[in-house]
């Protein structure tokens, strides 16, 4: 007998839900974006769209965070077509790991090629401002040291090898793009590349967990993204992933500021222009990219 959470949220219910949705979405996605707390914003840069509310989807989660909408988009950007989730899940939130997770397995199921997450964060380098949007170049899944790993459970093959690697997680040609995006767009100056380390949340680090966090290399703090990377990997997916710095992690016991949702939610407002702008410019040119690799090997 398998566990119950691998049950419920196994191949089956996943592959229910992606048949669904490609019967009632005009387009199967090559694309799918998660977008972080009060980013929500990304998916309106889709064309001839078409909105799903989680609460009619079968088998999904349902959001309960604010900044979170709760609407699964389709649509195209230029022409490349894609799938947008405004509004994902998270640990603290009290689902299963598994469910947390399952929107990317169903996102693989639909033909998903390359997902593209983003999150708001906490800095944690010292060098970082409010503001900046920082590259994943790498995670830190303190979680996982606990044994909290959405691929713990029986594995399913049809998913993805039983130990997948992650030390490619994130895409390195990706990463480049989006810097010689980032750089063409003039937003070098606050576009950075670091390592982000999930956290179960919801409460906001100590100064002493935030100073711990930084010695052991970890650049940005959030609750978020890594599972989602976790699983779309195991599933072959290319992976690209960012974070929006939304505040500064307090590093200090002099300090008076103090870390919120308010504040997560205003910055994502106002970097919302020239994310959305980023984003878009690398979907259309992972579109052009992939045109390039099959072009290539045509030949
Ligand atoms: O990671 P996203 O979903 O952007 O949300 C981040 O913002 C919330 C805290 O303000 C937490 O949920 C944290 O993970
Ligand atoms: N854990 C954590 N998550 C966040 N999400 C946005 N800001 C933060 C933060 O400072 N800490």
């Amino acid at each position: 007998m398998l566990p119950e959470a691998s049950c419920k949220y196994g191949y089956e219910e996943c592959k229910a839900t992606a048949d669904w949705l490609l019967d009632h979405a005009p387009v199967q996605p090559l694309v799918g974006i998660v977008c972080g707390s009060g980013l929500g914003g990304l998916a309106d840069m889709l064309k001839d769209q078409k909105v799903f509310s989680y609460s009619d989807i079968p088998n999904f989660p349902q959001s309960t965070v604010c900044g979170h909408a709760g609407r699964l988009v389709f649509g195209t950007l230029k022409g490349q077509p894609c799938v947008c989730m405004k509004g994902r899940f998270h640990l603290y939130e009290g689902y299963p790991i598994e469910k947390i997770t399952m929107p990317i397995r169903v996102f693989k199921l639909m033909g998903v090629e390359t997902v593209i997450l983003t999150n708001a964060a906490g800095g944690l380098n010292q060098d970082y401002k409010v503001g900046d949007i920082m590259i994943i170049k790498d995670h830190i899944n303190l979680p996982g040291f606990a044994g909290r790993n959405p691929l713990c459970g029986p594995n399913d093959e049809r998913f993805g090898t039983r130990f997948p690697c992650m030390s490619d997680a994130y895409d390195r040609k990706l990463r480049q793009l989006a810097l010689d995006v980032g750089q063409e767009l003039g937003y070098s100056h606050f576009l950075r590349e670091g390592v982000y380390c999930v956290l179960g949340g919801p409460s906001f680090e100590t100064i002493a967990e935030c100073r711990m966090l930084n010695r052991l290399g970890a650049d940005a703090v959030g609750m978020s993204t890594v599972h989602e990377v976790i699983v779309a990997r195991h599933c072959g997916m290319r992976v690209f992933a960012l974070s929006l710095i939304s505040n500064q992690a307090v590093m200090d016991y002099s300090s008076e500021d103090k870390a919120n949702h308010e504040e997560v939610l205003q910055t994502g407002e106002h970097r919302s222009q020239q994310l959305v702008k980023l984003v878009s410019t690398i979907v259309t040119s992972v579109d052009q990219h992939r045109r390039g690799e099959s072009t290539k090997s045509q030949h």
